[in-house]
């Protein structure tokens, strides 16, 4: 019920064409009763020996009758497939755009395949049912009524008769639909478990051939296939069980028509024309049952879809709509006893950390592994809320803001850069697609890319990512970069960003950064503390809790961890210098 009012509400904007189509359908339904009345007509005709003259305007009338149905079905079939593929486009952007709504806990926990399968195989179900059963039912459905009226205007008794039939079908049928229902959803399960295991393989591909699990991979992909196999031969038997008794009523209805029929001509109550009349709409008012019979699988396939693409309607917000915007923001972070655990999850990550940033300052984050540096990042991001505590933002609550005004203003550079497949120009641009040219090459410059660019066959046109340039580490770091630059971030964010880099190349890189840094707000986490020497305040993060606090100086002075840390990567610079 709840799925019949959801579709409804999508198609309530097109509730104009849609009463167009069903007019279209109307004007077509009278057409299609009236060449079985003139059949029956012509009969008698020729059975009394009547006025032949009548008889050519009859074959006339007949032939005009299925030129307009076939005029007023192909526009009303038109109407409803364009009808159709909007609601679909809807519904497909209305799930996309709650994506990207939703909560990152949503993604950590859901599987990449089901996602895509929701949002191309379960979409284009859809479509299948919307391009070629529904609007043919709706045909079906009014030429199906048109002609059991007809049928109760020649012979009330008939239509009695064609309704007990019709309804002795639809218990069976109704109960058999059922069944298949449901196998239709757990196939659908089963498909998109095939296609995320698929999916998963060849994006691990790497890892797959290191370890040599080739083996285990494919024996997992042939029990999944093997199990889906049976499956769906037996939902295809059933179904087929269903199109074969729909036949069975569709061929024994006439049978039964002509055995009443025959006695009411014996009696004289009616005329041979008249039962012929009547015999000739049985295909008309089996066509609804004899198609959804048919068409079981598709529709039986298209339902669980929709209930599928539905659910990511009801996802939860990452939040309220609405919320005020920050705009051009100072910088000043107030990070207050923060706590915080991942979902699904019963060990703290972050135990009460507070931390106080000035606009301007930069501070450094260093730690052992799995302190939580990077999770303090994500809070402070609105990627998850806090447990325990607030994040302000020039002495906004991050809660009340809306997160994305505030991410806009933050430049992030960590470990992965994402590369879409397209030009290097498209790449640098995505942050900040109304650059200019020469802002463009200024921020190439500052993260010493230039020369690089310049040596490439087509310069800013080279196509990398995916399928173009494979870039390496650093390059791909230093596009990172210029791509902050070009966004003039008030924050900004190096989680990592140079920990990939040989010597030479972080040196080069880290110079750029320095060349940002004066005037924002910037938060660097490094292992290698000589990252983050110069910076006014570093903070030690172990296991969630802020252990060290202070300058580079004050830290080695408390000779505490942050002095064990640094003697142990740089005891043999230490002494050289002491030395
Ligand atoms: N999505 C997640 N779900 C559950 N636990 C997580 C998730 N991400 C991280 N963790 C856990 O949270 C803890 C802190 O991780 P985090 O990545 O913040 O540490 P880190 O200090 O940045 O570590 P590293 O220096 O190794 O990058 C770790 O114990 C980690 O296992």
């Amino acid at each position: 019920m709840k799925l019949f009012k959801e579709t409804i509400n999508h198609f309530k904007p097109y509730w104009k064409g849609l009463l167009f189509a069903l007019i279209c359908s109307g004007i077509a339904g009278v057409f299609t009763i009236i060449p079985p009345v003139l059949t029956g007509k012509i009969v008698d005709l020729i059975l009394d020996k009547g006025n032949i003259n009548r008889l050519s305007l009859y074959i006339i009338g007949i032939m005009v009758c299925f030129l307009f149905k076939v005029i007023f079905e192909s526009i009303q079939e038109f109407t409803q497939v364009k009808i159709g593929l909007d609601v679909i486009s809807d519904m497909q952007l209305r799930a996309f755009k709650k994506l990207h709504k939703t909560p990152m806990s949503f993604f950590t926990t859901t599987p990449r395949g089901d996602m895509l399968y929701r949002l191309t195989h379960d979409v284009e179900s859809i479509q299948n049912l919307n391009n070629t059963v529904i609007p043919r039912f709706l045909q079906q459905i009014i030429g199906a009524i048109a002609a059991f009226v007809a049928v109760i205007s020649l012979y009330w008794p008939a239509a009695v008769l064609m309704l007990i039939v019709f309804i002795i079908y639809l218990i069976p049928s109704f109960m058999i639909s059922k069944k298949v229902r449901k196998m239709g959803a757990i196939q659908r399960e089963m498909s998109a478990d095939m296609y995320h295991h698929l999916q998963e393989s060849i994006e691990s591909v790497r890892l797959v051939r290191t370890f040599q699990t080739q083996h285990h991979e494919m024996r997992k992909q042939e029990t999944k296939l093997a199990n889906w196999k049976s499956f769906s031969i037996r939902a295809a038997l059933i179904g087929k069980f269903n199109w074969r008794l729909g036949n069975v009523f569709n061929n024994g209805a006439p049978g039964v028509l002509m055995l009443l029929g025959g006695f009411a001509i014996w009696r004289g109550d009616i005329s041979i024309g008249t039962i012929i009349a009547c015999l000739g709409f049985i295909p008309t008012m089996f066509l609804p049952i004899r198609s959804l019979a048919e068409n079981a699988l598709t529709i039986q396939q298209a339902i669980p879809a929709l209930q599928r693409i539905y659910e990511y309607f009801e996802l939860p917000s990452e939040q309220e709509e609405n919320l005020p915007l920050i705009e051009n923001i100072r910088g000043d972070i107030e990070i207050s006893n923060l706590y915080f655990r991942y979902p699904d999850t019963n060990e703290d990550v972050l135990k009460g950390v507070s931390l106080n940033i000035k606009a301007g300052q930069h501070i450094g984050i260093v730690g052992t592994s799995g302190g939580g540096k990077s999770t303090l990042i994500q809070l402070l991001l609105g990627l998850y809320p806090p447990r325990e505590g607030f994040i302000t933002i020039d002495g906004q609550n991050l809660k009340e803001i809306e997160c994305n005004s505030f991410r806009r203003q933050v430049g992030v550079v960590s470990q992965e850069t994402f590369l879409l497949n397209s030009t290097l120009r498209k790449n640098l641009l995505y942050a900040n697609p109304n650059a200019s040219e020469k802002e463009l090459v200024d921020a190439v410059e500052a993260a010493g890319l230039l020369e690089w660019v310049h040596s490439l066959p087509g310069k800013f046109e080279t196509i990398v990512g995916e399928r173009g340039l494979k870039l390496s580490g650093g390059q791909r770091q230093r596009v990172a970069l210029a791509r902050t630059i070009l966004r003039h971030p008030p924050i900004m964010i190096f989680d990592e960003a140079t920990s990939s880099l040989d010597g030479e190349t972080e040196e080069k890189v880290q110079s750029s950064l320095e060349a940002l840094i004066p005037g924002r707000t910037t938060i660097t986490i490094a292992h290698r503390l000589v990252t983050v020497k110069d910076a006014d305040k570093i903070v030690l993060l172990d296991q969630g809790v802020i252990a060290e606090e202070g300058t580079h100086e004050e830290l080695l002075s408390l000779k505490g961890q942050y002095y064990q840390l640094y003697m142990a990567q740089y005891s043999e610079l230490e002494k050289e210098r002491v030395g």
